[in-house]
């Protein structure tokens, strides 16, 4: 079901929708955009994802002509922002759905912006019909629910009945049934050639509402195109239980299967590999396998493994072992001193050798654990620590 959107102000030109090249934003030494470019297709509902602080705000505000570009440029239908003839005409936005006032009925709410855009004020009747706010228009702002809220900034941006809408997180906040409702309308607006740009941090919220993905991680753009070819692109792992996952591992990077590492359970989690190969590899490496599962992983998993440098050495909350950047395991309960340590498949391979760890001549004990480099959200010092004798140079005193 969609919901019918009239058609707006027809898009002109061939020039796309929205463009951004090369974009950099740095404040002070902060670099929040890094060298993004992207295009957003006409008739489509982009979805613009990344973590918290990954640039997204950062880059609409450039689109918007709200932030001065570093270098690059961002265009809007051919040209900067500011150089629209009919901006309010062109593209309407909605970045914060929090700044209404609060002692304002959603129609005066309007009213004061229909001037700014040019249209009439029977246009804020209009507009807040199409939200489905119209039983609603004599209420005050303050009492209105967050979802409300999202939905009068969105008939705010739609005052001047564009052919373009940017939005950032308007889905934040909703319950699924806001969410449904937002995805009908958006689907509605561009079935009829218009175009959305729409910003989350959680693929989820905006997965059933959008046709292309753009990805940030760390202000970089990780990925670009239709959802569906993301969709098509994921693959299954295996989590594969062995006498030694290290030494499975080494043989299997031997072979080029390079994205394999361990899990808390012990199993090691490959991808790249089928299983016949697993097993004729372990086998040549005197590796035994005790068995293999098959793992699917589903759109959400690909979206945390794209943005997992967004975090810190890879600490994804949530991320699942084999995808990303290997996430550092606590020490082992009971280290240093314990027989039998290190476990099997700890560390695990690929574990972040920019920790310093495994520090040279590990093992044995010497010069290990290293005295800095390990922040305590990996669970370390291990609990008693560092009561315990030193371990060697270079280890905590
Ligand atoms: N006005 C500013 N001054 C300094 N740093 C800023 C400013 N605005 C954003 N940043 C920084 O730029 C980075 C990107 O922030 P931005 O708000 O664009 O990310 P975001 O993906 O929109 O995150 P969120 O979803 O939390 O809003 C962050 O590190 C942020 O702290």
């Amino acid at each position: 079901m969609s919901i019918t959107v009239p058609a707006g102000n027809s898009a002109p030109g061939a020039a796309a929708p929205i463009e951004v090249r090369e974009l950099t934003k740095v404040y002070k030494t902060v670099p929040a955009v890094t060298d993004v470019s992207f295009t957003v297709p006409r008739g489509s509902v982009t979805g613009f994802l990344g973590p918290n602080g990954s640039g997204k705000t950062t880059t609409l505000r450039m689109i918007l002509g709200l932030a001065a570009p570093t270098s690059g440029v961002a265009t809007i239908e051919g040209v900067p922002f500011a150089s629209l003839p009919h901006p309010g005409r062109t593209v309407g936005a909605v970045l914060d759905a929090g700044t209404l006032h609060p002692k304002r009925t959603a129609i005066d709410h309007l009213r004061v912006y229909a001037p700014a855009v040019g249209v009439p004020d029977h246009r804020a009747e209009e507009v807040l019909e199409l939200v489905g706010l119209g039983a609603a228009r004599r209420r005050r702002v303050g009492e209105f629910s967050l979802g409300m809220r999202q939905r009068l900034a969105l008939a705010t941006a739609l005052l001047g009945d564009p052919h373009i809408l940017v939005l950032d997180e308007p889905a934040n906040g909703l319950d699924p049934e806001g969410i449904a409702w937002l995805r009908h309308f958006l689907e509605g607006f561009a079935a009829s050639g218009r175009t959305v740009l729409v910003s989350s941090h959680i693929l989820r919220e905006v997965e059933q509402m959008v046709d292309h993905l753009l990805i940030l991680s760390r202000g970089s753009l990780v990925y670009q195109g239709r959802i569906d070819d993301l969709r098509r692109s994921q693959h299954s792992r295996l989590l594969v239980a062995s006498s030694s996952p290290p030494d499975l591992a080494t043989a299997l990077a031997a072979h080029g299967v390079v994205d394999s590492r361990s899990l808390t359970d012990g199993r090691l989690a490959v991808v790249g590999a089928d299983a016949t190969i697993v097993e004729q590899v372990a086998a040549e490496a005197g590796v035994t396998v005790f068995g293999i599962a098959v793992e699917q992983i589903d759109l959400e998993q690909l979206f945390l493994s794209m943005t997992a440098a967004q975090y810190v050495a890879g600490a994804t909350p949530g991320a699942p072992g084999g995808y990303g950047p290997p996430v550092p395991p606590p020490y082992p309960p009971g280290y240093p001193g314990t027989p039998g340590y290190p476990p099997p498949g700890y560390p695990p391979p690929g574990y972040p050798p920019q920790h310093g760890y495994p520090p040279p001549g590990y093992p044995p004990q010497q010069g290990y654990p290293p005295r800095q480099g390990f922040p305590p959200h990996q669970g370390y010092p291990p609990p008693g620590y560092p009561q315990q004798p030193p371990t060697g140079p270079g280890g905590p005193r």
